[in-house]
């Protein structure tokens, strides 16, 4: 460690700063480290105390519950919310008023992919998947029935392809007197004219609802060789803007690897992250694309972004990180040195020290899980004030994205959205860890319902609404994103396709994709549907009841059967094995897991959270016990190491569970979940994995 302005510092951090961050930035390391020890100084006691704030409200909770079991008097319950402080004053009406928001958030409708930003190889890929193929995006996944023969190209799958795009134009950009399977390449007379706004060479660029669509002409390409106008592709703007995410799909515990995300970050914000890496046999190396070249149809020539519009996802306020120790000994709170970093990074964007721009507008964007209500969403405010000052840049250059995924925040939202009004970049519903809380904030009241039969309930349908609602309340159209929530299913893209339009029929501007492919299919949704549209109508509705979204899941007379409660059991146990496992033996922080019927979920730490708080729940109740908790730990532990036993690095589990750190960790994250704050499983995913990277 390094002793810096009264600051214990990690030497490969410290030399990190100072050797690859600053230079370039006009900041001297001294002024540097001393602008940092001043912001933990004034930040840490206040990050403490709300901290304490949250574990003195839900110990007051469960005492609550104790005294006054199911069936709950909702009117007692929200008075005595109100009385807590844990239900604050609405604000008077007012509008968000953040400046410089690039359109990308502000104006454009579309995709949100989330990255985990340890991948550099998936990084670039995320930051490139701003134009993805549609006919790959449909040839490659179940989005067409059936799966592509094989032996080169599948001739009778092509035309199926071929066939879904046709219509897909179209709808979405009709043709004024013949349909898109009857065009022959010629200049195309669209049903609106303005929409054909350029050429690339021979392709034709159309624009709709903000979303720029190419069809690409090539008569010598295989598949344009065989259509009439020549068409060998229809590309579309797919990730309009992407999170860098240093949160639920890492497993970042030490300096090494936080290094390693702030490095790949700072390769986004300068334009030169690169990686190399084996693909079918052979090496590639994979840049960020650049900007792409037009001509419009009077000749001049234009450009349009070729990367997604990237943000960084910070940690909230809970974990510290054994990377900086403050001067009492204490390791530094990991979101204040997250914001610190990520921030003085995103300089090198503003200053455009290298050849690429992220923010036309001027803007860093960092996003802030995991708030509880808004006095934490006002530490935030201050923190992000505190770096704009350390930096010297402009107040609310730093935009924040709120996650609304805490029940604090949404049963107060607007009161968040005010604490952050002049850099908030967005809202969103981030039902996975919203779900998780749910549980854990009322783990005393009584067992919850199983997982899927929780989405039906009402506190999930007034928490969409109310969001959307709230938002647009506060202005947010027009000027900030309002968000929803990410696709589990990563290879279920015919699904996907059939559901996910149902996010910006809600007025959503965006909604959270796991892959650049589900980004391009998803991005098909916008063009059917016109988000600022739906906002207009949707801001004359009646706020959804804030008593909608205080109703508890709780299990209400179902008669289980030992068979369904079993089968939940054996559910919760597998994905969260199945996820652990890699998190803690590999330190991959977002997994496809197969689920109990081979379906491949996208698990991370809010997954986690929900599979853990629910058995946590049922043991709680008496619904299972411990013992058939264990017992069905290790039956599944014996699953989990078979569905990896094509992994050469795996470690398995079930033939000696003491000794497997992974599976200890699991069984911790059940047998001790009550007692974890809030819910979060990173306080124990941290310790085992550390306990690991030491070599035990
Ligand atoms: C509740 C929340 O907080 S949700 C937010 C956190 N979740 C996420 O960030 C999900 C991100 N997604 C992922 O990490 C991955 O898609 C997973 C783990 C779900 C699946 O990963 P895999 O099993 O490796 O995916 P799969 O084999 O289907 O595809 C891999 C290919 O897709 C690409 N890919 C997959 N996901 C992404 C992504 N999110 N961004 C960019 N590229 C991606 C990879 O680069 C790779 O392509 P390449 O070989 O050309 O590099
Ligand atoms: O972060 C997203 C969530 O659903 O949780
Ligand atoms: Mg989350």
């Amino acid at each position: 460690m390094r002793e810096l302005a009264g600051l214990k510092v990690a030497e490969e951090l410290a030399d990190f700063i100072e050797a690859q961050v600053l230079p370039g930035l006009d900041i001297d390391a001294g002024a540097f480290w001393s602008g940092a020890a001043d912001i933990f100084s004034r930040f840490v006691p206040r990050n403490r105390d709300l901290l304490q704030k949250r574990e003195a409200i839900q110990s007051k909770i469960d005492a609550w519950h104790r005294e006054n079991p199911a069936p709950i008097d909702a009117d007692a319950y929200r008075t005595f919310l109100t009385d807590l402080g844990y239900l604050v004053p609405e604000p008077d009406a007012f509008s968000v008023n953040p400046q410089n928001v690039d359109p990308e958030l502000a104006q454009i409708a579309g995709p949100q992919l989330v990255v985990p930003v340890l991948n550099a190889r998936f990084l670039l890929n995320a930051a490139n998947a701003r134009w993805g193929s549609l006919y790959d995006a449909l040839y490659g996944t179940d989005a067409i029935p059936g799966t592509p023969k094989p032996g080169g190209y599948d001739e009778e799958r092509g035309a199926m392809v071929i066939d879904w795009g046709r219509q897909f134009l179209d709808r979405a950009v009709p043709l004024e007197d013949q349909l898109w399977s009857n065009w022959d390449g010629s200049e195309p007379k669209l049903k609106a004219p303005a929409q054909l706004v350029g050429r690339n060479g021979k392709n034709w660029l159309i624009r709709h609802n903000g979303l720029h669509v190419e069809i690409v002409i090539d008569p010598d390409h295989p598949v344009g060789a065989g259509d009439k106008a020549g068409v060998a592709d229809i590309v579309l703007e797919s990730a309009i803007s992407t999170i860098c995410d240093f949160e639920d799909s890492v497993a970042a515990v030490d300096a090494q690897d936080k290094v390693l995300g702030y490095s790949n970050w700072l390769g986004l914000m300068k334009g030169d992250l690169r990686e190399t890496f084996m693909k079918g046999g052979e090496e590639m190396t994979r840049t960020l694309n650049p900007d792409r070249e037009y001509v419009g149809l009077d000749g001049e020539s234009f450009t349009l972004p070729g990367r997604s519009l990237l943000l960084a996802r910070n940690v909230g306020h809970l974990m510290t990180t054994p990377a900086v120790h403050l001067p009492d000994g204490n390791e530094a709170p990991e979101g204040i040195l997250d914001a610190i970093v990520t921030a003085t990074i995103g300089c090198h964007d503003l200053k455009r020290t290298g050849t690429l721009s992220n923010s036309r507008e001027g803007s860093i964007y960092l996003v802030k899980p995991k708030m509880h209500g808004p006095e934490e969403c006002a530490l935030t405010n201050d923190l992000f004030d505190a770096v704009e000052d350390m930096l010297g840049l402009a107040r609310h250059t730093i935009k924040v994205g709120v996650m609304d995924e805490e029940r604090r925040t949404s049963a107060n939202l607007a009161a968040c959205i005010h604490a952050v009004r002049d850099r908030i970049m967005f809202i969103n519903t981030g039902f996975l860890d919203r779900t998780g809380d749910e549980i854990h904030t009322a783990m005393r009241a009584g067992a919850m319902k199983r997982k899927g039969a929780m989405k039906e309930t009402p506190w999930i349908a007034a928490y969409e609404d109310r969001n959307v609602q709230i938002g647009l309340a506060c202005g947010l159209s027009g000027k900030a994103q309002i968000g929803k929530g990410m696709w589990a299913m990563p290879d279920r893209m015919a699904d996907m396709l059939a559901e996910k339009i149902g996010h910006p029929r809600s007025g959503a501007n965006t909604a959270w994709v796991p892959s650049p492919t589900a980004a391009t299919l998803h991005a098909t949704h916008y063009h059917m549907v016109d988000v600022f549209a739906r906002q207009d109508e949707r801001a004359k509705e009646t706020i959804a009841p804030l008593s909608d979204l205080l109703t508890i899941p709780l299990h209400r007379g179902e008669n289980w059967s030992p068979d369904e409660i079993r089968a939940e059991l054996e559910n919760n146990a597998q994905g969260i094995l199945g996820y652990v496992v890699r998190w803690v033996d590999q330190g991959v922080g977002c997994s496809k897991v197969p689920n109990i019927d081979d379906v491949g979920l996208m698990e991370d730490r809010a997954t986690l959270r929900i599979s853990s708080q629910h058995i946590a729940n049922w043991l709680e109740h008496g619904v299972v016990s411990p013992e058939e908790v264990d017992e069905v730990l290790v039956a599944m532990a014996q699953k989990v190491d078979a569905q990896n036993a094509g992994d050469p690095a795996y470690r398995p589990m079930a033939d000696n569970p003491d000794q497997s750190l992974a599976f200890q960790a699991a069984r911790a994250l059940i047998f001790e979940g009550t007692e974890q704050p809030s819910g979060y499983t990173e306080p124990l995913l941290h310790a085992y994995r550390q306990k690991v990277k030491a070599g035990g």
